[in-house]
């Protein structure tokens, strides 16, 4: 932290603002041409930088929770958001424009990228009538700007860290800057440690030895949060999960947590996941069953085809009250129909809303498995969903595999509901 705090002494970094300085009218740099692009209404510029039509769901999630927020602080208190990799400036201006963000600091490592920003936020006043800084535009090292918040104590509400790979060396100073009780948006595109692939590497960057899975992208969503969680346990806080989200572009993981001080009250929500390659079950296990399974697994009591992966969040990935105002919201603000590119986010929030019972344990099940393990054809989705829940199951649709679900009825149990549902569909013909 000397070395830290050495550097931040001869800072070019902009500080708060002074109190009673006029408003600087805002100059507007030129920004490369033909790159415009449109979001929920709001234009913006791409130039050169690294710019993804395909994480438009993303932003609009993060501009979502973030307009949440701000609802729920105190009277008086702006929204001050965190943009560490803000690429173009696109979330910056959507946190302003749409969220209603006090401040935004954009930040991108790249310098080539300022034209652009600065263009693109130059339609938003750089100050408030107060005199207070609406923006601010860096080109460092996110984690240095992270170190430098935190040692000058300006926290944020919501800290948003775009990263490329894994966001792990982000996770925390990112924690430690933000507001009791704000916000944190991490995104990692790490698909290969969570498909197991490179399980030294998980280990490495969450702390989770992680092995192949049928349902490896969800794996990936809750290494993301384990990782999260024991960062923040050793800083002396706690994070809940708000809502996760896995796209197949890229791939991409993000979660929104919020970050309170002090310990996880649920305990059990951190632990083990088994799968069982011959028989498709899955299982969660706490620290203490670990010790049970290996022990087992020594006098031969289980199957050579179970994995186990770990430790890793292995509670709800969403909390389904939040969800549901972040849906309440999206139809306020007419977003939650599909628009020509627009994913249709009343459809994605409601899956997760449906995922996110406490009671469904992690996993999914795709159709196939079900469909080759009974040795037929697949039934239909919503018709195996609805007889499990009529068999007393928890079931729903999984927003990360369209062909899937996700309930606490046995792998064998399904099989025969699937089955019985295929002979009476063919017995009606
Ligand atoms: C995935 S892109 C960001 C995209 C942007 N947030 C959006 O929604 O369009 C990641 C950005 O992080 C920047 N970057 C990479 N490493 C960085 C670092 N260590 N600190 C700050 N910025 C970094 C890159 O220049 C790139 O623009």
């Amino acid at each position: 932290m000397a070395a830290i705090a050495a550097f931040s002494v001869c800072s070019p970094l902009p500080l708060s603002p002074r109190p009673g300085r006029p408003p600087i009218p805002p100059r507007r740099p030129t920004a490369p041409a033909n790159t415009l692009e449109a979001e929920r209404g709001v234009e913006f510029e791409t130039g050169d930088s690294f710019f993804r039509r395909e994480s438009a769901v993303g932003r609009d999630l993060g501009v979502l929770s973030a307009a949440l927020h701000r609802r729920s602080l105190p009277p008086g208190g702006g929204l001050r958001v965190l943009d560490a990799m803000c690429g173009c400036g696109v979330r910056s201006l959507r946190y302003l424009a749409q969220a209603g963000a006090a401040f935004v600091w954009a930040n991108d490592a790249s310098e080539g990228c300022r034209p652009l920003i600065l263009s693109n936020l130059s339609g938003h006043p750089r100050f408030s009538p107060q005199g207070d800084r609406s923006w601010v535009v860096t080109h460092l090292d996110a984690n240095r700007v992270l170190a430098e918040n935190y040692l000058r104590k300006e926290f944020f509400d919501l800290v948003d860290v775009d990263s490329f790979g894994s966001d792990s060396s982000f996770m925390r100073l990112a924690i430690s800057t933000i507001r009791k009780g704000g916000l944190l948006y991490v995104t990692s595109t790490d698909g290969y440690s969570s498909g197991g692939h490179r399980p030294h590497c998980s280990l490495a960057s969450y702390g989770a030895y992680v092995r192949p899975m049928p349902f490896s992208n969800e794996v990936g969503l809750r290494m993301l949060i384990g990782g999260a969680l024991r960062e923040a346990a050793a800083l002396g806080y706690r994070i809940s999960p708000l809502f996760s989200f896995y796209s197949y572009h890229g791939p991409v993981f993000r979660v929104m947590l919020q970050v309170d001080r002090g310990q996880l009250h649920e305990k059990s929500r951190y632990g083990f996941i088994s799968y069982c390659h011959g028989c498709g079950n899955s299982q969660t296990f706490s620290w203490e069953e670990l010790g049970q399974i290996s022990c087992a697994c020594r006098k031969g009591e289980i199957s050579k085809s179970v994995v186990v992966s770990g430790p890793l969040w292995t509670g709800p990935l969403h909390d389904v009250t939040y969800v549901t105002d972040m849906l309440q919201l999206a139809t306020e603000w007419g977003w939650a129909c599909t628009n020509g590119n627009e994913v249709d986010l009343e459809k994605l929030l409601n899956q997760m809303i449906g995922e996110g019972d406490p009671r469904l344990p992690p996993g999914y099940i795709k159709l196939d498995e079900i469909a080759s393990r009974g040795k037929m054809n697949s039934p239909p989705l919503s018709t195996l969903i609805n007889t499990l829940q009529k068999e007393g199951y928890v079931a729903s649709r999984s927003h990360i595999a369209p062909n899937a679900i996700k309930t606490n009825c046995p792998i064998a149990e399904c099989i025969q509901f699937a089955r019985r549902i295929r002979c009476s569909t063919s017995n009606r013909r």
